[in-house]
């Protein structure tokens, strides 16, 4: 068997990667329940999609990456359901609200005073629309070790990933870490904000 079969990304990635729909205007994204489903609204397009392969962000059973993007939290809404949800890690920079009953997150929001203040972490794999904007690279690649991926594969799996068009990288891309990076020296003065 061709070893490329074998890597499983993402669902949404391994199944070939959708263009965005110009028209997207937002949608709903539904958690895994048949029952009573928690829903959240999204308004807008989704923006910096990007597979992530931290061990903190939602993935899909089998898949090695999870696909996230970001929203501006004044255009998240609970819609159903919401007392389902709760915070995986009240400590983290990403307030990442799961269902209790699938473990499908929700939504992210970043509370605390940081570059993406402001900003909710959403999975737009859950729209239960077409259209979102596609995942455009991949980070935090060599943190899917930490998920007990052989340090083996990873040459194959960085390959696969420059083949689907996402670069990988083992931190956010270099244009969000210059914006992160950025807002820091702005904050300490060393850049005049
Ligand atoms: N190597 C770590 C990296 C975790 C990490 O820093 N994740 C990034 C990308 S989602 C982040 O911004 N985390 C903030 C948070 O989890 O709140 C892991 O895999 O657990
Ligand atoms: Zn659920
Ligand atoms: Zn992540």
């Amino acid at each position: 068997m061709d070893s490329a079969v074998q890597i499983r990304i993402h669902p949404a990635v391994d199944s070939g990667i959708k263009p965005a729909s110009p028209g997207f205007s937002g949608g709903t994204l539904v958690c895994a329940c048949t029952d009573r489903p928690v829903k959240v609204k999204i308004e807008g397009q989704i923006a910096h999609n990007h597979a992530c392969g931290c061990t903190k962000c939602w993935k899909p059973k089998g898949a090695d990456f999870s696909v996230v993007a970001v929203a501006p939290t004044d255009k998240v809404t609970v819609l159903e359901n919401g007392d389902k949800l709760a915070v995986v890690d009240p400590s983290a920079l990403i307030q990442r609200h799961a269902c209790k009953e699938c473990g499908v997150h929700m939504y992210g929001p970043v509370e605390r005073e940081h570059a993406f203040q402001g900003l909710s972490f959403v999975h737009p794999e859950r729209f239960q629309e077409t259209g979102w904007a596609p995942p455009g690279f991949a980070a935090f690649v060599s943190s899917i070790i930490e998920s007990g991926v052989d340090p083996g594969r990873m040459d194959g799996i960085r390959g696969r990933l420059k083949e689907v068009g996402l670069e990988p990288y083992d931190c956010l891309s270099p244009g969000l870490m210059d914006y992160v990076a950025t807002w820091v020296a702005k904050k300490s003065g060393a850049l005049p904000s």
